[in-house]
């Protein structure tokens, strides 16, 4: 360790802020803070990302063309060309040496001073006996440093932050403050669960003596994480009598006109979901619900009467959809649905002129039933009494946004509808305590969509199947590829030409629809498709969630392989949501097995959940169907999936320490308590939050 740094930095602690270590200024601090960073044990806390194995150094002599290797030498020469703009340093190692290059990086010359030994990682170049290395990851072996070899962990970066800065960094901070964390875990607890203690874990989560420690390190953290979760959750559920509860009327008035209004009567997964749903309402505590239910289950009626039971309670209700037109789809649905009942509903977008005056309307209660996007939980909005709140598709939201809206209506009933399946244990985990209702099986009648996989060559079967079908006079959807990567632009032009060219087809009233349009425009499309007035929709896969036109019996998907999974089997929802029988065809030549299995499951498969688990075989846990849209944050190390073990044992302690001492009071509870509030500062209860 550098003298300066002693005599400067003695009397640190963990809590200090970094700037106070010598060599972090104004630019690094920021830099840091932008990863989160401001003080020691933030950095303690900053994960690498992976480590690169460095236990090996390969002779330079042995080096092979294309190798990712970490070598050594002495540094022979730094040259930096200022009209190529390269510096090139020259290493050797006994009769052997390597070129290391540099580019844009003359600031990096007066680092490689000749006679030092230099350590490089990266991927070689040999032609001949010229050996070079772009861009490597460098150490130089001044009096005062020791090499870093191992396991070597890489970091995040931000701005102008190195690696090379970022691991010296951390070499030094880490062994000098982890040892000075306590840790929150009892001692018992710990042996019981045979876990390390959490400081040796920090430092081995950085610095691992090998590949067993490493795991050893990931265990215990990553046990932490769920630990740190569930006594959060734990604790803001025990009930608080301060909490204003709220209870709706699930059997009043508009519930039970709504119900008597309705053309059909409620199936038995329908019922099963209201009856659970109805038992919360009662009650004054928030309710916190997921509603899962596959494609056409009917969930929507089920939102709708969640939120009637608020406004016969005389609250107000809304509904997030995900994106603008979702929105505007889900309020033309509750439109025709409770225009019988003489109730009108409200659409707040970000982009409406009226947006200011149904501001107010909402502020003063006039507004009853209001359907928006991210714009209802803007600073703007404000409720009166927001009694229910519904959160459609809940994979497009951030947790944390859901909880600013609850955190607005003080403490509103929340419903979140999905139509992907999620384990319950994960669910428990990401949400929290929310209660889970499934909506079982479909309306009746309804038979499987007939799924239809053909190549290219015979793309014209499915069209002439589309003819025949607008000639009955039913409906069709004709959903354009994604064209080189998912962006709304590129797939916008692609539903621009396939339009184009069908419009040629004569008879065929076409529509187009796509993200790039203006949402009046967007509006009167799906109004005009909804009124039978057009035949065939054009679209991207804006059509994915939410859109309901029971009459489209016709679904034509365009290279249909570069598809995932959840998104075929949303797309494909859309028909076959009323008692017609409808077809999906699937264009595509697939180029890869998985491309080409994917496919077969979806023509045998029609239960988002078996295709759930298809998915899960095909691309292993990590990528489970709509994983990643679940918004899985907060953890850092932890993979709910994979760790479900230790998820399962970190509730099981978690239950056991609140249950023994239920305001972590106890003296052996104090670090525990102090971690657990420091995390819901952080933002923690935002995930847990209703
Ligand atoms: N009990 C029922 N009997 C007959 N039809 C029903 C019943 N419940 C709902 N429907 C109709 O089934 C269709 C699908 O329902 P809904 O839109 O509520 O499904 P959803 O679960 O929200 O689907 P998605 O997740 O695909 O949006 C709608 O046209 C709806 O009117």
């Amino acid at each position: 360790m550098a003298k300066s740094r002693t005599t400067h930095s003695v009397l640190l602690g963990p809590g200090d802020m970094v700037t106070k270590w010598p060599g972090i200024g104004e630019t690094r601090a920021l830099e840091l803070e932008n990863l989160g960073v401001k003080t020691f044990e933030d950095l303690l806390g900053l994960w690498p990302h992976r480590h690169e194995d460095r236990s090996v150094i390969t002779p330079l002599w042995m080096v092979q063309d294309g190798e990712s290797v970490t070598v050594q030498g002495i540094i022979q020469s730094a040259h930096y060309d200022p009209v190529k703009k390269i510096l090139r340093v020259q290493i050797q190692e006994g009769h052997a040496s390597l070129t290391a290059i540099f580019f844009h990086a003359s600031w990096l010359k007066r680092q490689f001073e000749p006679g030092y030994k230099a350590i490089f990682s990266g991927k070689a170049e040999r032609r001949g006996h010229q050996l070079s290395m772009a861009h490597p990851d460098f150490q130089v072996m001044t009096e005062d440093r020791e090499p870093l070899l191992g396991l070597v962990p890489i970091y995040p970066l931000s701005g102008s932050l190195k690696q090379v800065f970022m691991q010296r960094l951390m070499r030094d901070i880490v062994p000098r403050f982890a040892p000075q964390l306590s840790d929150p875990l009892p001692r018992p607890i710990q042996e019981q669960e045979g876990l390390i203690s959490r400081p040796e874990a920090i430092l081995h989560q950085h610095f691992p003596p090998n590949a067993l420690a490493l795991e050893a390190s990931r265990k215990r953290l990553v046990f932490d994480e769920f630990l740190r979760i569930a006594l959060a959750v734990l604790l803001m559920h025990q009930v608080d009598p301060h909490v204003p509860g709220m209870v709706q009327k699930p059997d009043g008035p508009l519930v039970q006109r709504f119900l008597a209004s309705l053309p059909f009567s409620l199936t038995e997964g329908q019922k099963k979901a209201w009856d659970e749903i109805q038992h919360d309402l009662r009650q004054p505590t928030p309710m916190a619900r997921l509603l899962q239910g596959d494609v056409g289950s009917g969930k929507t009626v089920i939102a709708i009467l969640t939120m009637l039971a608020a406004v016969d309670a005389g609250h107000q209700a809304a509904f997030m959809a995900p994106t603008e037109l979702l929105a505007e789809q889900q309020w033309l649905v509750l439109q025709n649905f409770l225009r019988p009942l003489g109730l009108s509903v409200a659409l707040l977008t970000g982009k409406d002129r009226h947006a200011d005056t149904y501001r107010e309307a909402l502020k003063t209660g006039s507004i009853l039933l209001v359907v928006g996007t991210q714009a209802l939980i803007g600073d703007r909005v404000e409720f009166k009494r927001l009694g229910v709140v519904v959160v459609d598709e809940q994979h497009r939201f951030g947790v944390k946004q859901r909880a600013r809206l609850s955190l607005k209506g003080e403490y509103p009933d929340m419903l979140v509808m999905t139509a992907t399946p999620i384990p319950r244990t994960l669910a428990l985990t990401v949400y929290g305590d929310l209660q889970v209702s499934e909506v079982r099986g479909l309306p009746p009648g309804r038979k499987p969509v007939e799924t239809i996989h053909l190549s290219h060559k015979d793309r014209r079967i499915a069209y002439q199947r589309v003819m025949a079908a607008v000639k009955r006079g039913e409906q069709a959807y004709v959903v354009c590829p994604l064209v080189g990567g998912d962006d709304e632009e590129t797939q916008a032009k692609a539903a621009v030409d396939l339009a184009e060219g069908m419009k040629k087809i004569p008879g065929w009233r076409i529509g187009l629809l796509h993200g790039k349009m203006h949402s009046k425009d967007k509006t009167r499309i799906m109004e005009q498709f909804r009124q039978g007035d057009i035949d065939v929709l054009v679209a991207t896969t804006i059509v994915e969630v939410g859109v309901d036109v029971p009459n489209a019996t016709m679904m034509v998907i365009e290279e249909a392989d570069r598809f995932g999974l959840a998104q075929l089997h949303q797309l494909r929802g859309r028909v076959g949501r009323g008692p017609k029988p409808a077809t999906c065809f699937l264009i595509a030549d697939p180029k890869t097995d998985q491309a080409r299995e994917r496919l077969e499951a979806m023509v045998r498969f029609h239960e988002g959940l078996k295709l759930a688990e298809e998915d899960l075989r095909l691309r292993g846990p990590g990528e489970i169907l709509g994983m990643r849209q679940h918004g899985l944050t907060g953890f850092q190390l932890a993979h709910p999936l994979k760790d479900l073990d230790l998820l399962q044992r970190a509730r099981g302690v978690a239950r056991e320490i609140v249950r023994s001492d239920p305001q972590l009071v106890q003296p052996e509870h104090q670090a525990l308590r102090t971690w657990v509030l420091d995390a819901m500062d952080d933002g923690i209860p935002s995930q847990v939050l209703h």
